[in-house]
C-alpha cells in the first residue's frame, strides 16, 4: 500500500478485514468473558511450582484494560499485560509474601514481584498526591476463578514498540484490538486521562 493510500484509505472496498490472527494477550484472545453479577473477588497466584506467592482480594475490580506500556507485567508471548485496580484496603497478601520485591522502587507504580517466577503480584503508589493513590493493580488472571471484570480498552499501545513489536504491524494491532471491542489508546482512556488531568487541576488550583 503506498502512502496515499495508507493517509486516505485505498484499497478494495469490498473487503472487511478480519485480524482474528494477530494475538494481544490470552485472556482477550478468544473473546471476553463479561464479569459475574455480584462476583466479589478471589485469589492471585504466581507461577511457582511451590511455595506459590497468594495475594488475596476481596472486591471486584474496575477499569480492567490491556496495557502496551513495557513496565506492565505481561505473560509469556503476550505483547499486551492485561490490569485492573481495586480499592488498596481490599488486597493483603496471604502466602508467602516473603517472596515478594518491588522491581522498581522509584516507579510510580510499585510493582511488587515475585522472585522466584517473576509474575508481578501487584502494584501500589505510595505517593498520597498521585491522582490513583489508594489504588492497587492487578493481574486478575493469575486467579483460578471466573467472574473479574473484562477487559474494557487498550491504553499505552504505542509503547508496544518499545517492547521490540514491528512498527509495520500496529494496523493490523488496533485493528485486532477494535474487533474485540478494545478501543486503542497511546495513553489511558479519555475518562481516566480527564480524572489524572482533574486531579491535578484541583491540586494546583486551575480548577476549584
Ligand atoms: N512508553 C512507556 C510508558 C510507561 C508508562 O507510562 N506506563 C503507564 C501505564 S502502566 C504508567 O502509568 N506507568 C506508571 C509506572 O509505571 O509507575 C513504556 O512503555 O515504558
Ligand atoms: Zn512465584
Ligand atoms: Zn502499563
Amino acid at each position: 500500500m503506498g502512502i496515499f493510500d495508507k493517509l486516505f484509505g485505498g484499497g478494495d472496498p469490498g473487503t472487511v478485514a478480519s485480524y482474528r490472527h494477530v494475538k494481544i494477550h490470552p485472556s482477550v484472545d478468544n473473546g471476553i468473558k463479561p464479569a459475574t453479577q455480584g462476583f466479589s473477588g478471589g485469589t492471585l497466584k504466581c507461577k511457582c511450582p511451590s511455595n506459590k506467592v497468594i495475594v488475596t482480594v476481596e472486591a471486584q475490580t474496575a477499569h480492567n484494560h490491556v496495557c502496551g506500556c513495557t513496565k506492565c507485567w505481561k505473560p509469556d508471548g503476550a505483547i499486551f499485560s492485561q490490569v485492573a485496580v481495586v480499592s488498596r484496603d481490599k488486597l493483603k497478601v496471604t502466602e508467602n509474601g516473603d517472596k515478594l520485591s518491588i522491581v522498581d522502587p522509584s516507579a510510580a507504580i510499585q510493582r511488587h514481584a515475585c522472585t522466584g517466577c517473576g509474575v508481578h503480584m501487584y502494584g501500589r503508589i505510595e505517593n498520597t498526591g498521585h491522582p490513583f493513590h489508594g489504588l492497587d493493580f492487578v493481574h486478575t488472571e493469575l486467579s483460578s476463578q471466573g467472574g473479574w471484570s473484562p477487559a474494557e480498552f487498550a491504553a499505552f499501545v504505542s509503547s508496544i514498540i518499545e517492547s521490540g513489536v514491528d512498527p509495520a504491524r500496529m494496523d493490523e494491532i488496533r485493528g485486532r484490538l477494535r474487533e474485540l471491542g478494545l478501543e486503542p489508546y497511546d495513553c489511558l482512556s479519555p475518562p481516566l486521562m480527564d480524572a489524572i488531568a482533574t486531579h491535578l487541576a484541583k491540586q494546583s488550583g486551575a480548577l476549584r
